[in-house]
């Protein structure tokens, strides 16, 4: 059991270990994903099982300067082994994606929410499932919740899909409803879904072939955990059994936040994932609007503002009706909210929301980090 990644393999790729993250790892030190965060103290799984870890100094020292250097749901994290048989987590390896709090806390500081600014919310997220049900109460599904949920899914670096749960309830009109939804996410996968009857479950697993890590955003009833207990089906109840076995001195039942599904893929499902709101979604609003993006670099005028101006584009498209009126109107409205978070974050925290990248550069320079 010479090997760094300890004595079982195929369980740290069943948590999304792969060679990219290897590359990373420094030498001597021992892989983990963090399954959970508490105050100063971290769950992770490993190889060798499901364990708490408290954090080096030197984490604590670079969380205390930045608090997007904080552990969080999704990490993968060097160990240490200690002479006494414990773990302690030395250092996080580079993100691949990020969902980073910033706005919202930033506006709510001082309230009571107490949020931190530029905060980490989960990391290594490779799909973002957006969860819109097809109707809401006696509401039919918002597309306007859906561009915005999808700006923050492009933000993250993570890979968008729209899922419209709840497609039982809305019969005839579904295909329409799916028109719709393809015209706020162009470039985008969109599929109806029932996880009551389980349509569509299938396809949504199949985002998750190769180990992957999602998320689902959605409103409050969109119906996320009935999605994530169709995915999970006996994994989670696994993950129960286990946790009973082991009781042994620990009375407190933890919630574990990443879960492994049944089939392969984990899905991050933490109460910061669930009230995840708007940021500054800049960059993410660019991508949700790639289509008037387009149509705007043919506007006559470079800085076209698509209202009466001639040879405009935008307006061209919408008189022949090739786009939707409310998707100007949307557009207008995410720029302005965007511009209106940026306006309240100060210029640090306003680049690092701008350029997710940045996360990952300022881990590369830690120093003790190996390199390939
Ligand atoms: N008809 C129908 N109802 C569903 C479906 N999926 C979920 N529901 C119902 O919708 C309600 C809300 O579902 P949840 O899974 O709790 O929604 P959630 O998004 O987790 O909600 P929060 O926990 O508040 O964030 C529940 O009563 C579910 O039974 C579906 O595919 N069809
Ligand atoms: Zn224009």
């Amino acid at each position: 059991m010479s090997s760094p990644i300890g004595s079982d393999s195929s369980v740290l790729f069943s948590l999304g270990w792969n060679d990219a993250f290897a590359a990373e790892l420094p030498t001597g030190l021992i892989p983990a994903r963090v399954t959970r965060v508490d105050r100063g103290a971290a769950e992770v799984l490993s190889a060798d099982g499901h364990f708490p870890v408290h954090y080096s100094a030197h984490v604590r020292r670079a969380a205390a300067a930045d608090p997007v250097d904080l552990p969080c749901v999704g990490d993968w994290a060097a160990l240490r082994r200690l002479p006494e048989g414990r773990f302690e987590l030395e250092a996080l390896l580079p993100r691949r994606t990020a969902f980073v709090r910033g706005g919202v806390g930033r506006v709510s500081r001082g309230g009571l929410s107490g949020d931190s600014q530029g905060q980490v919310l989960a990391a290594n997220v490779d799909v973002v499932f957006v969860a819109e049900p097809a109707l809401h109460a006696t509401d039919t599904a918002d597309l306007g919740r859906i561009e915005r949920l999808l700006a923050l899914a492009w933000e993250s670096g993570g890979l968008p899909v729209v899922l419209i749960t709840k497609s039982d309830l809305i019969g005839e009109g579904l295909d329409f409803l799916m028109e719709e939804v393809a015209t706020v996410a162009p470039g985008v996968d969109a599929h109806a879904i029932c996880s009551i009857t389980g349509e569509g479950v299938e396809i949504v697993r199949g985002y998750l072939k190769g180990t992957r890590t999602a998320v689902v955003l959605g409103a409050s009833g969109a119906g996320k955990s009935t999605l994530v207990n169709a995915l999970a089906g006996e994994a989670v109840m696994e993950i129960q059994q286990v946790r009973a076995g082991d009781g042994r001195g620990r009375h407190t039942t933890v919630h574990r936040e990443l879960i492994p599904l049944e089939g392969g893929g984990l899905i991050i499902d933490t109460p910061g994932i669930r009230r995840i709101g708007l940021y500054d979604m800049g960059e993410g609003v660019d991508m949700v609007f790639s289509d008037l993006e387009a149509l705007a670099d043919r506007c006559r005028f470079a800085d076209c503002g698509h209202d009466s101006e001639p040879g405009c584009a935008v307006l061209a498209a919408i008189e022949d009706g090739t786009l939707p009126e409310r998707r100007l109107e949307s557009w207008r409205k995410l720029q302005r909210e965007a511009a209106w978070m940026a306006s309240r974050s100060d210029a640090r925290l306003r680049k690092e929301l701008q350029n997710k990248w940045k996360i990952i550069h300022k881990e590369m320079r830690k120093p003790g980090r190996s390199r390939p």
